[in-house]
């Protein structure tokens, strides 16, 4: 299909000789940057300073129309472009690491997946030690962040798209909505996990995830286009005198004064950055707002000298802030994915690789009318289960053994309590193990599709991984990338977990409602991968990144080596905080923009609040 070109790169106009001081420097003009700069620049008399390190596309297809995710992927234009070091515990293969490199960062180019996760999870912060941190204050601050357009068709509500109003938002920036085109297999496949034993989750983002339901996107039904940070948080506010965002302008390091106060804390004073080969700094009179994202934010803070001693000073990096924690405790969300053709007679997104119905298919999303079809959807289908859906008592027990024979003194006190909270998880039937997502089209990644075939793809994700990566600067140059080690698999009871889900979509596509419409599995391939041992192969070769990597800047207790207490601000420097997905210390069962969208929502909050107090 022809892609409609993307208008020229557009930068918010603002140069690096104008971008001199600000009350408060954002670093990182992503999902939680944009959401904190919005929000403190609603008052006229605070003044806000983002720097982005990629440029602004408004009215660019490619992030716009929601069919076409995943075609931004590993494009420079878009995409920082990252891949991990080799995996050991995956035959030694590197995974793609994309991560949005535009204004809106990662939710320019993420699969518009709407959720929230199981409440307990959040619960579950609290309880590490980040007071106000839990399920109520967490779903308090998403509502505060989106606007959810309310089904309003009989194929919706039959798709199983039947929201909690009071569970959504009303007035918030991020626009959420329901597909309004649905393939005629997906309807067999919620019936598939029903036969199986799950009850219909009736909102799935009221804290309560386990089970079947539909999930909302962040498609703005009003347009039909991908709601994200730029479009939801910085366009309706761009005009503000006292907002300016910096584009193509590359943070090098967070600026620290010499002088410690009375608490032996220093004070950042700004932050340095590149544009096209110039540098400049910016001088923040309040503070600095880290916003990076998991993978640049620990990179900056060790680049400035905030990090483990043991790493800064390979690079020969004078140590500022000794914190251990910076650039441990990554975590990862990871999936396989299978798929299976389809009887004649079924419409998936396959067919957009038919030109006739692709040129058919714009036409009707160019159109007007409420329907916009099938380049307007999303993924819709979901399924959370607990392990018991498919781990019998002893193999549930086989994973706490294996969890528990890891020695994890080697790991910090904080490490090891997110390990004791996701042990206690596997006791609670509500909390979910693993994710299905049923995608309307070929998905896998082994073997290309079969011209003319119409195909669904059950994605399995592992939610609770217990194997916990690095990511640290492998050099002093912030154009460096750093290095990327997630450890996949380094616990083999997640290896465990996974293969055993993938397998059950077996289970899954042989229940009565599935059976009758599924020809056969092309992958994983039904002549190779037959028993347990088989399936642990695949999903060493064929997993992928969810792209939900978390925890690199854990908020926790100083004693747990935590980088950010629950006020997210940074150990050791006084008027520094890291808002972003890196301070979530452990993983949820869900896709995480809505959490990290909260963040920013929350982080605006407790700024404003502590700068009344002071
Ligand atoms: C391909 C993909 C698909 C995903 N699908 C989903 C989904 O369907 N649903 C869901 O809930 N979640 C999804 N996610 C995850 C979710 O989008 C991210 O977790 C979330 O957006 C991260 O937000 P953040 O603020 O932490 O980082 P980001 O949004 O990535 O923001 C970080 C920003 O900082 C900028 N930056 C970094 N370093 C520098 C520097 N040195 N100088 C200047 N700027 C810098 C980046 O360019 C970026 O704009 C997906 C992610 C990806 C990548």
């Amino acid at each position: 299909m022809t892609i409609p070109q993307p208008t020229p790169h557009t930068s918010t106009g603002v140069q690096a000789a104008d971008f001199k001081e600000f009350d408060y420097v954002i670093v990182g003009g992503g999902t939680a940057g944009l959401a904190i700069a919005a929000r403190l620049s609603e008052d006229p008399a605070i003044s806000v300073g983002v720097i982005e390190a990629g440029l602004w596309r408004p009215k660019d297809p490619k992030i716009n129309y929601p069919a076409f995710i995943g075609q931004s992927l590993m494009d420079p234009d878009y995409d920082w472009c990252l891949e991990t070091v080799p995996q050991s515990h995956s035959n030694g293969r590197k995974y793609a690491w994309p991560r949005g490199k535009v204004l809106g960062g990662s939710s320019a180019l993420n699969f518009l997946v709407w959720q929230r996760g199981y409440k307990g999870e959040f619960d579950d912060l609290e309880k590490l030690g980040n007071q106000g941190w839990n399920w109520d204050d967490f779903s308090q601050f998403s509502r505060k962040s989106s606007t959810l357009h309310q089904p309003s068709t009989q194929l919706q509500k039959d798709n199983f798209a039947t929201p909690d109003p009071l569970a959504h938002g009303t007035s918030g920036p991020v626009q959420t909505s329901y597909s309004l085109w649905y393939t005629e297999a997906q309807l067999p496949w919620f019936k598939a996990m029903k036969e199986l034993g799950l009850n219909n989750a009736v909102d799935g983002l009221d804290g309560n995830n386990s089970g079947v339901w539909a999930s909302p996107a962040t498609v703005d039904a009003k347009n039909h286009v991908r709601s994200y940070a730029a479009s939801a948080y910085y366009s309706p506010n761009a005009h503000r005198e006292n907002l300016k965002v910096i584009t193509g302008a590359l943070a090098s390091k967070i600026e620290l004064g010499s002088d410690r106060d009375a608490n032996g804390e220093l004070k950042a004073t700004g932050v340095s950055f590149d544009v096209e080969g110039q540098s400049y700094t910016v001088k923040a009179r309040k503070e600095v707002i880290l916003s990076a994202g998991t993978i640049k934010s620990p990179q900056i803070l060790e680049l400035s000298g905030i990090g483990s001693s043991d790493v800064l000073s390979k690079l020969g990096i004078d140590v500022k802030v000794e914190s251990p924690g910076v650039g441990e405790n990554l975590q990862e969300h990871l999936y396989c994915a299978s798929s299976f053709k389809l009887k004649p007679g079924f419409t998936t997104w396959d067919k957009m690789r038919q030109s006739d119905f692709a040129k058919a298919a714009m036409e009707q999303y160019h159109g007007e009318g409420e329907d916009r079809g099938i380049i307007a959807s999303a993924f819709s289908g979901f399924a959370y289960v607990p392990l018991s859906q498919y781990m019998t008592k002893e193999e549930i027990q086989g994973v706490k053994d294996k969890v528990n024979q890891v020695d994890w003194s080697k790991y910090s006190k904080g490490i090891q309590e997110t390990i004791k909270l996701q042990l206690d998880r596997l006791e609670d039937e509500s909390c979910p193990f693993m994710e299905y997502i049923f995608a309307p089209g070929f998905f896998a990644t082994a073997s290309p599709p079969k011209d003319g075939a119409e195909y669904f793809s059950i994605l399995s994700a592992l939610m609770q991984p217990f194997s916990r990566g690095t990511i640290h600067a492998q050099s002093t140059n912030p154009k460096d990338d750093p290095l990327i080690d997630p450890k996949y698999f380094s616990v083999d009871a997640d290896l465990d977990v996974l293969a055993k889900g993938v397998n059950y979509c077996d289970k899954i596509v042989s229940s009565p409602s599935l059976k009758e419409i599924v020809v056969e599995r092309q992958d994983p391939n039904p002549e190779v991968y037959k028993e347990e041992k088989d399936f642990r192969e695949y999903v060493k070769d064929q997993s992928v990144s969810e792209y939900h990597h978390l925890g690199t800047c854990s908020m926790m207790p100083k004693d747990k080596d935590g980088v950010v207490n629950e006020r997210l601000k940074v150990y050791g420097v006084a008027n520094l905080r890291v808002a972003d997905a890196s301070i979530i210390p452990f993983q949820i069962s869900s896709h995480i923009q809505a959490a990290v969208y909260a963040i920013g929502e929350k982080a605006a909050h407790m700024i404003l609040e502590d700068a009344r107090r002071a």
